[in-house]
C-alpha cells in the first residue's frame, strides 16, 4: 500500500516529539517531510539557558541528529519556512519556492517571544532569548561588553540573568510585578528567591515599567516611565511568549490565542493538526514541554487512526535552572477562599513549602530550598489524591532516607517526558541498563531539562545495587570531566576540605552535584585528611546514612558485630529479646558469620541498638563487613594456627574503616580453606609456622579468585601487611571499585612492588593508624546525637538514657 504523506511544518522540540511517537506506534505508515526555519535538526531549547550559563555547549544539545533523520526516512528541509498552507489542495509552499502535497499535515510552529515596542527596541543590543541564534549573540556580546539588563524576572529572565552573570557581565533584572516570577510563586518564595539571587550578585528593580530604550545605533541604556535611566550594553527581553499562529491564522485555519484543536488536536480543518506552543486546547496553551509531549502522544495514535483516551489538559509544574536555587511549584499557588494549606517555613535553612488543599485534595504546591517533593506533589494532584496520601508520608525524604526507595511505582520521576518509577526499573531491568543516558534512551527519562537526572541515577543505584556503575570509571560523574586521580590531586594540592569546595572550585556542572560524585567525593576528603575531615552524612548513599539496609518491603536490618563469627549466650540472649520485643520478622544467620535481625521498622532503630548495646556489624558499609573464620588449632585436628583469635585481632582492627567499597576477609588455620579465603578481599591461610596472605577475591557476581601476595611468618606481618594493603587500595582504588577488580585493573605485581618498599610499607600503615584513630562506632555516635536522632530516625522513641 502507498504511503501516507505526513508533513511537519516547525522542526522544534513538540513536532518531532509527535513524530517519534508516530514512528513508534506505524513506522512504515507514512512518508514524512519536515520543515523547520532554523538552520539545525532538532535540539533541546530548555538547554540554551545551560549553554548560556556555561554548563553545556550548543554541539551537546542536538535531540535528533543529521542522521536520525536519515535512518527514519525523513526528508528534512533545514532553513525553510513553510509561508502558505493551502488547506483545500492540501498542499504547502515555502520561502525557498517549493510545494509539497499533505494527506496529513502536523503544524508545531512553537511561539514567538514577545518584543515590548519600546522606542529605540529595534537599536543593536537589544535581543529575546529563544534560539541558538540568540544564545551566540548574548555570548558574543559578554565578550566585548560589561553591563546587561533583562527585562522579566520570569523562568527565562532569571535564567537568562544567571547565565550572563556567569559570562562576567553585571547584571540588572527588571520586573514589572512587586515579586519575582509572581506566575509560578507566591510572595514568601518570590521574595526568598529575590535574596537568594542577590547573594548570587544579581540586582533587582522591581514595579519597575520600561519607556525607552537609549542610545545611538547601538544601546545605551534603558529609561523608566517614573524618569529614572540605568545604563545596558545589552537588552534581553524574556516578557512571556506568544503562540506563532501567523501562518495558520493567513490560510484560514481558525485561530484565538493558539490554534484551536480539540483532544485530538486536530483543527477545525480535516487532516490539519496543530501540536506544541501554537495549539490552544480547551481555551489554554502550554509553554512547557511536559503538555506538549503528552499532547504529542495522543495526536500521534489519532494520526495513525488508533484508539486514544484523547488529550484533557495538563496540570502544570515548574523548576528555575539556575544552580543553588531550589524552587519548584505545581498547580494553583495562592489561595482563595475555601484553600486550606499546610505550611512549613524554615527561615534560617532557607525553606519553604506550601501545599494547597481544596475539598480535602491536594492542588497545588510552592516549594522553595528544599524541592525534593516536587514529583510527588504533582503525580498526587494528577490522580486526585487527599491529603493524607502526602502527610502520612511526608518527611520520608527530609529524614534522610532514600527517596526513590520509598516511591511508589507509578510516581513520576520525570516531569517533562511523564516517566514513573516503575517504567523505569522495568527498563534496567529488562534491558539491562547501568547507565543515566541508557535510560534517557530508553524511556526518555532526563532527555528535557534534566532536572530529574540525579533522581534516575539514584533509582539506577537503588535497582542495581552494588552492580551500579561499575563500568564508567573515565570520569568520576558526568557532573565533571576530571577522573578520579585529577579530583584526588586537585584536593591535595589546592587543600580542598569539603565537597562543595571542591564542586564549586574545580567547575563542577551542577552545583549540587549527584548522587554519584558526592559519595565519592565525601570518601576522597575523608580517606585524605583523616583527622580534620568531618563526614557529610548526607553524601552518603541511605543505608550508611541510617547504618541499616533498607529491604525491599521499606523496613531495615540490623546486624551487630561478632567478631571472628563468635558469639556468647549474653548476646544471644540480648539479641532474642529484642527480636520478642520488636517483632523482628527473621533472624537469620549470614554469610559472614553473624546474625541478621530483618524487618525492623526505621523508628525502633536507635531503640533495638541502645538494648542490644553491640557494635555495629557495618553490614550497611563500604568498609570492613566481616572477617569470618574457621574454628582453627584449638578444635580442628588440621588447624595449624590460631585462625579464630587472629580473625577477632583483625576485625577489631579495621572495624569501622571507610574503604572506597565494601571489603570482606577471612582467616583460615590450614590450606583446606574453609573459611573460604579464596573468595575474599583479603583471606589468610595459616601453614605450619607462616601464614598466606591471598587478595583481590570475589565471590559474588565477578567471581575472581584470590591471588597470593605475600608469605609471612607472624600474626603482627599477617596485621601489617593487610594494613599496608588495605591503604593502598584504600588511596588508589577508585570510589565503588572493590579490590578484584582494583587489583585486577593495576596488577598483582604493582601492588607487590609498592608494599615491598620498605618506606612506603611504613608509611602506608601509618597513615591507616592515623584513618583508625578517628573511627568511633556509629551506632553509639548516633545515640549519642539528639539532632541525628531527630533529623534520620523521625518519630524515634529516644532511648533511655541517650542525651
Ligand atoms: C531558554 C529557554 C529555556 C526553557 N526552559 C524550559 C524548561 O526548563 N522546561 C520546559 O518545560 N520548557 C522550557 N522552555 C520552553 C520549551 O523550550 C518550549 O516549550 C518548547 O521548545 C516548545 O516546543 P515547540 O515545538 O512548540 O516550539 P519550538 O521548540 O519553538 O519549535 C518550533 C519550531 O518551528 C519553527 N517554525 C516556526 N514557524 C515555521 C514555519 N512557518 N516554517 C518552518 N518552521 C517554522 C521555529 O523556527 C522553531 O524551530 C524553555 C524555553 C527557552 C527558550
Ligand atoms: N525553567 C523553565 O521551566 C523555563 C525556563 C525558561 C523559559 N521557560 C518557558 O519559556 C517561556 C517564556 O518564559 P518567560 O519567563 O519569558 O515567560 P513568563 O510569562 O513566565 O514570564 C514573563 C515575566 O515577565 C514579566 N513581565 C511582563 N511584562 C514586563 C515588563 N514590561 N517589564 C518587566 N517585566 C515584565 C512578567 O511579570 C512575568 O513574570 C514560558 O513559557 C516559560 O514557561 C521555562
Ligand atoms: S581450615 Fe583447616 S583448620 Fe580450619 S576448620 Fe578447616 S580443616 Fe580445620
Ligand atoms: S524532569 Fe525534565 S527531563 Fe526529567
Amino acid at each position: 500500500m502507498a504511503k501516507q504523506k505526513l508533513v511537519l511544518i516547525g522542526n522544534g522540540m513538540a513536532g518531532i516529539r509527535a513524530i517519534e511517537e508516530v514512528l513508534k506506534l506505524s513506522p512504515e505508515k507514512f512518508e514524512i517531510t519536515v520543515f523547520g526555519s532554523e538552520p539545525y535538526p532538532n535540539y533541546n531549547r530548555i538547554e540554551l539557558s545551560k549553554v548560556l550559563q556555561g554548563d553545556t555547549k550548543i554541539d551537546d544539545i542536538t535531540l535528533n541528529s543529521w542522521q536520525w533523520y536519515e535512518e527514519n526516512d525523513i526528508l528534512l528541509y533545514p532553513g525553510e519556512t513553510v509561508t502558505v498552507i493551502d488547506k483545500d489542495r492540501q498542499r504547502i509552499y515555502t520561502d525557498k519556492d517549493r510545494q509539497v502535497d499533505f494527506d496529513k499535515l502536523i503544524i508545531a510552529t512553537g511561539s514567538v517571544p514577545f518584543m515590548l515596542p519600546l522606542p529605540g527596541a529595534d537599536k543593536d543590543g537589544v535581543t529575546a532569548f529563544r534560539d541558538i541564534k540568540d544564545c551566540e549573540n548574548m555570548m558574543d556580546c559578554a565578550n566585548q561588553y560589561k553591563k546587561a539588563v533583562v527585562i522579566g524576572g520570569g523562568l527565562l529572565g532569571l535564567e537568562a540573568a544567571r547565565g550572563l552573570l556567569n559570562l562576567g557581565m553585571k547584571v540588572d533584572v527588571v520586573h514589572i510585578a512587586d515579586y519575582l516570577m509572581e506566575r509560578q510563586l507566591d510572595k514568601t518564595a518570590g521574595k526568598m528567591l529575590q535574596s537568594e539571587l542577590e547573594e548570587q550578585g544579581m540586582n533587582f528593580l522591581l514595579e519597575k515599567q520600561s519607556a525607552e530604550i537609549t542610545g545611538q545605533d547601538r544601546v545605551e541604556g534603558l529609561k523608566f516611565k517614573d524618569g529614572e535611566e540605568i545604563e545596558a550594553d545589552l537588552v534581553v527581553m524574556a516578557v512571556g511568549i506568544r503562540p506563532n499562529i501567523s501562518l495558520a491564522k493567513e490560510s484560514g485555519i481558525p485561530v484565538n490565542r493558539g490554534i484551536i484543536v480539540n483532544d485530538y488536536l486536530e483543527t477545525q480543518v480535516p487532516n490539519i493538526f496543530a501540536v506544541g506552543e501554537c495549539a490552544e486546547h480547551r481555551e489554554m496553551v502550554y509553554g512547557l514541554v511536559a503538555p506538549l509531549y503528552q499532547q504529542g502522544k495522543e495526536m500521534a495514535l489519532k494520526i495513525c487512526e488508533l484508539e486514544g483516551e484523547g488529550y484533557e489538559g495538563s496540570v502544570l509544574s515548574t523548576q528555575l535552572k539556575v544552580s543553588g536555587v531550589d524552587v519548584f511549584s505545581t498547580g494553583k499557588i495562592n489561595e482563595d477562599e475555601g484553600t486550606k494549606s499546610i505550611k512549613v517555613f524554615d527561615d534560617w535553612k532557607g525553606i519553604y513549602k506550601k501545599v494547597l488543599i481544596d475539598d480535602g485534595k491536594i492542588t497545588g504546591a510552592v516549594l522553595f530550598g528544599d524541592t525534593k517533593d516536587g514529583n510527588r506533589l504533582l503525580s498526587l494532584i494528577n490522580k486526585e489524591a487527599p491529603i493524607e496520601e502526602y502527610t502520612d508520608t511526608d518527611g520520608a525524604d527530609a529524614a534522610g532516607t532514600n527517596l526513590v526507595a520509598e516511591m511508589p511505582d507509578e510516581e513520576i520521576i520525570c516531569g517533562c517526558n511523564g516517566v514513573t518509577k516503575g517504567t523505569i526499573v522495568e527498563s534496567i531491568n529488562s534491558q539491562g541498563l547501568s547507565t543515566v543516558e541508557q535510560v534517557k534512551g530508553c524511556t526518555n527519562a532526563s532527555r528535557s531539562c534534566g532536572g530529574c537526572k540525579s533522581l534516575v541515577s539514584e533509582l539506577l543505584e537503588h535497582t542495581l545495587g552494588d552492580e551500579f556503575d561499575q563500568n564508567h570509571k573515565e570520569s568520576i560523574c558526568a557532573c565533571t570531566t576530571l577522573s578520579k586521580e585529577e579530583v584526588v590531586e586537585e584536593i591535595k594540592a589546592k587543600g580542598l576540605t569539603h565537597t562543595k569546595e571542591v564542586m564549586n572550585v574545580l567547575g563542577w556542572e551542577s552545583e549540587e552535584g549527584c548522587s554519584k560524585c558526592k559519595p565519592a567525593l565525601n570518601y576522597y576528603l575523608g580517606m585524605l585528611n583523616p583527622k580534620e575531615y568531618q563526614d557529610e552524612k548526607q553524601s552518603r548513599f541511605v543505608n550508611e546514612r541510617l547504618h541499616a539496609n533498607i529491604q525491599k518491603d521499606g523496613t531495615y536490618s540490623v546486624v551487630p558485630r561478632m567478631y571472628g563469627g563468635v558469639t556468647n549466650s549474653n548476646d544471644l540472649r540480648k539479641i532474642a529479646d529484642v527480636a520478642d520485643k520488636y517483632e523482628v520478622k527473621l533472624i537469620k544467620v549470614t554469610g559472614g558469620q553473624r546474625l541478621d535481625l530483618l524487618g525492623v521498622q526505621k523508628e525502633d532503630l536507635p531503640q533495638i541498638w541502645s538494648e542490644l548495646d553491640m557494635p555495629s556489624g557495618s553490614a550497611y558499609a563500604k568498609g570492613l563487613r566481616t572477617v569470618k573464620t574457621c574454628v582453627g588449632a584449638d578444635f580442628c585436628r588440621f588447624g595449624t594456627q590460631d585462625s579464630i583469635g587472629l580473625g577477632v585481632r583483625l576485625e577489631k582492627k579495621f572495624e569501622g574503616l571507610n574503604t572506597p567499597h565494601k571489603v570482606k576477609m577471612s582467616v583460615s588455620a590450614c590450606p583446606r580453606n574453609c573459611a573460604e579465603g579464596s573468595v575474599k578481599d583479603i583471606g589468610v591461610v595459616g601453614l605450619d609456622g607462616e601464614f598466606e596472605i591471598y587478595v583481590g577475591g570475589n565471590g559474588g557476581t565477578h567471581m575472581r579468585k584470590a591471588e597470593l601476595l605475600s608469605k609471612v611468618k607472624t600474626e603482627e606481618e599477617v596485621i601489617d601487611t593487610s594494613a599496608a594493603f588495605l591503604q593502598y587500595y584504600r588511596e588508589d582504588a577508585n570510589y565503588l571499585e572493590r579490590t578484584s577488580a582494583w587489583v585486577e585493573r593495576v596488577g598483582l605485581d604493582q601492588i607487590k612492588s609498592v608494599l615491598s618498599d620498605k618506606k612506603t610499607f611504613i608509611d602506608l600503615n601509618h597513615r591507616m593508624n592515623e584513618a583508625l584513630s578517628v573511627l568511633k562506632d556509629p551506632w553509639k555516635e548516633a545515640l549519642e546525637d539528639q539532632n541525628i536522632l531527630k533529623d534520620l530516625y523521625q518519630n524515634v522513641k529516644v532511648p533511655s538514657g541517650s542525651h
